[in-house]
């Protein structure tokens, strides 16, 4: 097997998330910027790659803070949040942490059963949660640790669902379309994940590994097996889906036409929010 220069390997990884932060201009003098961090290799690397362009100065005086949501997964999230914990004050970098419970009453344990899939509401609570948190806390920009493996595989679910306005959520940016929503920016855009987990294995980074135990219910975890087999047989799969991605769709996001819902003021495009008619569903279960 092949032995990796760690430098070398550090140096590759840190360009290309350089590269696409200033490329893309993700990130603009005088910032705050937030770090959703799950405690994972990818947000992890996000954390670290960004607080060394701090330290470079190349874009002046861009803040960092990291924020943390505790979803209520038994024997799964802990982990992740002690990796957050321990890394955040390595880093000396302010973690802010919130978790379902405190916000919506309910840990995803005694709620997932309601719905088809826990990946759907816990998608939905997290994203309020964190948008939430970074609005209230005079945040410019979230920057997530989607990778260049989980946006072809959000762009696939987009194809498989027929769902086509998710197209204009592709790339490593997502402008402010609300005033109460923060735009999203996503520095290992153009990185494969496995190349994440090299890097987190070669510098012996504490993150936590386990896979979510809800996880292999969803969509995208089949999506992510057949990319997975398809790039072992065909090598430079998942780079081409990429560039094709790149050069075919560049959408237009449509004009986005928010409003604020009745019941809580968070954006939303009906009248009432997804956070709140997923409550009522709750609500509704647990009186049967
Ligand atoms: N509990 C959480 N708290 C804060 N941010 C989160 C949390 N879960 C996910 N995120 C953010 O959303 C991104 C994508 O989440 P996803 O669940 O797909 O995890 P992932 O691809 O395994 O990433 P990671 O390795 O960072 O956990 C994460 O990289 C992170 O930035």
């Amino acid at each position: 097997m092949k032995t990796i220069n760690k430098k070398e390997f550090n140096k590759y990884i840190f360009s290309n998330i350089k590269e696409t932060v200033l490329n893309y201009n993700l990130i603009e003098e005088d910032e705050l910027i937030a770090v959703a961090l799950s405690g994972g290799k990818d947000s992890v690397l996000t954390l670290y790659a960004l607080n060394q362009l701090k330290k470079d100065n190349k874009i002046p005086n861009f803040k960092l803070i990291a924020i943390s949501v505790d979803e209520g997964i038994k024997h799964y999230r802990n982990h992740g949040l002690e990796t957050a914990r321990q890394i955040s004050n390595e880093l000396e970098i302010k973690l802010v942490e919130k978790s379902f419970k405190e916000e919506f009453k309910y840990e995803l344990d005694d709620i997932y059963s309601y719905f088809k899939s826990a990946c759907i509401v816990c998608g939905i609570f997290r994203r309020t949660i964190l948008n939430k948190t970074a609005h209230n806390l005079g945040v410019d920009k979230l920057a997530t640790g989607h990778n260049l493996d989980d946006e072809i595989q959000s762009f696939l679910m987009s194809f498989a669902r027929g769902d086509t306005i998710k197209f204009s959520k592709f790339g490593p940016k997502l402008n402010r379309i609300h005033p109460k929503l923060t735009p999203r920016i996503k520095p290992l855009w153009n990185l494969p994940e496995k190349d994440v987990g090299t890097w987190a294995v070669l510098n012996d980074i504490n993150i936590h590994l386990d896979e979510c135990p809800y996880s292999y219910l969803s969509l995208r975890s089949k999506i992510k097996n057949f990319l997975n087999q398809t790039e072992s047989k065909n090598k430079g799969t998942k780079r081409n889906i990429m560039e094709s991605f790149k050069k075919t769709f560049n959408i237009t996001p449509p004009k986005a036409n928010l409003k604020e819902c009745q019941l809580c003021g968070e954006p939303c495009s009906g009248d009432i929010c997804k956070t709140c008619e997923t409550l009522k569903i709750i609500k509704a279960q647990k009186k049967l």
